[in-house]
Formats: structure tokens, sequence, C-alpha cells
């Protein structure tokens, strides 16, 4: 069983530590072990009695999750893995970071089969989001882009906003991000119960509603593949898949993996000189899954 990765987002003071309380009261309250991986220093006074005992916190405290220390989090998650075996990691991000970036970061290859991401939320605050236009570009732009990346987006201190600003704000979001799950939330509780994680496991159908937006997509190769018929594979690929990575053992270049990027139609090879695990990652915007395992398969000669 992989474990469940929720990736929560949202500008500075948007509500997120007081999200994330909650939803840890409710992981303990289902008995499932949780981890929490945050990148602020003293943004949650770690209190044990709500946490648990069984609540592995790790501090990334050298900047924004997405920009100085992407590498790191591919070592942090691996570790919270294996020294914790958690049900469930939260990753709680700074409003600085862009949510395809954190999303990039928390899909390694080296731990695509051990964890699974499964939302992408972001928290608005109402009002900040309506003054939005005083920022400076890139910065009301980041917003934008962290509502339109995500799976699920809740609008936060609502009490301090007029109803007639909150659906506006509802209007705005929903121009950006169409499919979205879109509900209000006041000090933490969610309209009409949380969006995902909290001690409920992924139901099916709820699976099927958070993926609609950008989607993950782990393969791992048992088998060396052709490197003109994967080329050929990479080729015909649609546009809705924006990146992929990951290592390939190809059947001219012996047991040495290969590390294989690909982002905006453009690839890149590179031999390895050590043992890899042959996984790769596909990250795209509503992602046929059977589509790509069954060509995957095909390529590697598994019929
Ligand atoms: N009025 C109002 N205040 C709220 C609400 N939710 C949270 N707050 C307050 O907003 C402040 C910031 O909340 P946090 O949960 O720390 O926000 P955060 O996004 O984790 O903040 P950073 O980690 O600093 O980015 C706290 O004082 C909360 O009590 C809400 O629904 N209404």
């Amino acid at each position: 069983m992989k474990t469940e990765l929720y990736i929560i987002g949202g500008f500075l003071g948007s509500g997120k530590t007081t999200l994330l309380l909650q939803l840890l009261q409710k992981e303990k309250q289902a008995g499932r072990k949780t981890a929490v991986l945050m990148n602020e220093i003293g943004s949650l006074s770690v209190d044990s009695a709500v946490l648990g005992e069984d609540t592995a916190v790790r501090d990334m405290l050298n900047g924004c999750i997405c920009c100085t220390i992407k590498d790191e989090i591919e070592v942090e998650l691996l570790t919270l893995y294996k020294e914790h075996r958690p049900d469930v990691i939260y990753i709680e991000t700074t409003g600085a970071a862009h949510p395809m970036e954190v999303l990039d970061a928390c899909t390694s290859p080296l731990i695509a089969m051990q964890i699974d991401v499964k939302g992408i939320l972001t928290l608005v605050d109402c009002i900040r989001w309506l003054e939005r236009q005083r920022l400076p570009i890139a910065h009301r732009k980041l917003m934008e882009d962290q509502a339109r990346w995500s799976d699920a987006v809740a609008l936060t201190k609502t009490d301090l906003a007029s109803s007639e600003q909150v659906e506006q704000v509802k209007k705005e979001i929903r121009a950006l991000n169409e499919k979205v799950d879109l509900r209000t939330m006041d000090f933490g509780k969610v309209e009409g119960g949380i969006f995902f994680g909290g001690g409920q496991k992924a139901a099916r159908q709820h699976h099927a509603h958070l993926h609609l937006h950008v989607r993950t997509f782990a393969y791992e190769f048992v088998n060396h593949v052709p490197r003109a018929a994967f080329i050929k594979w990479v080729e015909q690929l649609p546009d809705t898949v924006l990146r992929i990575k990951g290592f390939v053992k190809f059947e001219d270049s012996g047991e040495r993996p290969e590390l294989f990027q690909y982002a905006y139609g453009v690839p890149f090879f590179q031999p390895q000189p050590m043992k890899l695990p042959t996984v790769i990652v596909v990250i795209g915007d509503g992602l046929d899954e059977e589509q790509l395992k069954g060509q995957l398969n095909a390529l590697e000669g598994i019929f």
C-alpha cells in the first residue's frame, strides 16, 4: 500500500496550519499513521497532544520548498517513508511555492513507487485575493497559478468578507480552474467536510474526482527497452503530458540506466554511473493511465 501524499499550499497567513491541525486530529482519530513535512520555522507549534506521538514532523528550514530545496524534499520524503512508513504525509508549503514545482519535487522516481501524490489543496484568503491587483505582478501571477493548478481550493477568512465578495472570489477562481473542488473554510472547518485526507482513505469515486486535474503516474520497468521505440513513444505523446522523469535501461546501454527527462516536448538522456530503480514518473493534465501503462508494457515486451 503506497503512502498517500497531500500538498497544502496558499499565501502567507491563509490558514494552512489551522487546517493542518484539524486534519491531523482526524487522522489521529482514524488511527492512521501521519507525517508532516513543513518548510517554515515555527509555523506550527508542535503540540504533541494534537499531533500524537506517531506524527513525525520534519522541517525544511532553508527556504521555499520549490525553489531552493527541491532535491532535499526527495531526501526528506524518502527518510520519512523509511523511518516511519506513514499511511499519509502532508506537506505544508510556503506561500511562495508554485504548485507545479512542488508536485515536481514530490514525484521523484526514487520514491514514486512508495509515495502517491493524492491531491493539491490551495487555501485562498478572500480579501487578499480580491486585493491582489495591489501586489507586484509576479506575486499576483503566483497566487493565480496556485488556484489554477490545484485539485481543490478552500476560501478562507470568509467571516471577514461579505457574501458578495465570497461569490466574486468563487467566480474568479472558477474562471481560472473550471474543474476545481471549491469550498469555503471557517477556521479550518471545511464546508461539507474535508476535501481529502483527514483520516479517510482516498475512496474510488473521490479519487477519480480529485485527479481530474494534474495527475501523476509512476511506472516501473522490469526489462530493458529498445531506444528507438522509446523515442518514438515520446514523440507521439499528447501536449497534456507536461513532464516525465525517471531512469530507463536501454537495450544498447547494458545494465547502467539512463536518466530521462522530458519537459515542454524536449527529451533529455544522461547515462548514470550507478544502479537506480528503473521507474519513470509521468505528470500531465488528465492522463489516461491505462493507455500509458499499455504503451509502456508493449515497449518492454509485456503483453
Ligand atoms: N478571521 C479568520 N482568521 C483565521 C481563519 N483561519 C485562520 N485564521 C487566522 O489566521 C492566522 C493565520 O493562520 P495560519 O493557519 O497560521 O495560516 P498559515 O497559512 O499557516 O500561515 P503561514 O504559515 O504564516 O503562511 C491565524 O491567526 C489564524 O487564527 C478564519 O477562517 N477567519
